[in-house]
């Protein structure tokens, strides 16, 4: 296999086999989450606009996201992991509209398999594609993408995800987890003066949680959409 680690959310690479994008603060923390409170799937967009005009469409969709971090007007949802968990979301279809993840991922549409995932679920999606490659009967081309431009808390997620599939020991959880919480998109969060961003997120983002699943694009939707897949 050739396994790369990119970083940026509004990457063109080459067509691969398998990409991997990542946004542990926050987008797909909360995805993880929602899943968990039995969500039914993840509609990916670009806009607060098409998110609005979907949910004129549907309006049993909830959505949930951000613009700068902030709450957007006219979303049910903001994008914080520890809000997605006191909602009731059993077979609610969930709309996503974020800064970096959801971006960088509707970006990554050039490959076989999609998978997104925070560092609650990186254990899982590594062990997954794994045994991917093993099965594989030729060389795989993987592409990790750390959706943030310069956050510190996806690369060092990536760099765990790689280190798993390969089967190496160069990375502990708990170095990404000191990383997660060091790095300067956390730095928001522990401002006491910003009250638009809530410190218990960073609790979510930063431990691991089995959960024996990972979340996969289908990409051969109008829109594109996670969906849980049991492994
Ligand atoms: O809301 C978030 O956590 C971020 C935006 S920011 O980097 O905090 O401004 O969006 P995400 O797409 O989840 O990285
Ligand atoms: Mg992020």
């Amino acid at each position: 296999m050739t396994i790369a680690i990119h970083q940026g959310n509004n990457l063109e690479l080459e067509r691969s086999d398998i990409n991997i994008v990542i946004d542990v603060i926050r987008a797909f923390t909360v995805a993880h989450y929602a899943f968990l409170g039995g969500v039914r799937n993840i509609l990916l967009v670009k806009s607060t606009d098409e998110a609005i005009t979907l949910k004129k469409k549907h309006p049993h969709y909830l959505l949930a996201g951000e613009e700068h971090g902030i709450a957007i007007k006219g979303f049910d949802l903001s994008n914080s992991p520890k809000q997605i968990t006191q909602e009731r979301l059993t077979d609610k279809t969930l709309v996503q509209k974020t800064t970096n993840g959801v971006k960088a991922t509707l970006h990554s549409l050039n490959t076989k398999h999609l998978f997104v995932t925070g560092f609650s679920n990186a254990k899982c999606t590594a062990e997954y594609v794994r045994k991917l490659n093993s099965l594989a009967d030729k060389k795989l081309i993987i592409n990790i993408i750390a959706s943030h431009p310069t956050g510190d808390d996806d690369l060092a997620c990536a760099e765990y995800i790689k280190n798993v599939i390969l089967g190496s020991n160069t990375i502990t959880a708990a170095e990404v987890r000191t990383r997660i919480i060091h790095s300067h998109v956390t730095q928001k969060f522990f401002d006491e003066t910003n009250l638009d961003f809530d410190p218990e997120d960073i609790g979510f983002c930063s431990k691991e949680h089995n959960s024996h699943f990972i979340m996969e694009v289908n990409k051969n939707r109008k829109i594109p959409v996670i969906e849980r897949k049991n492994v």
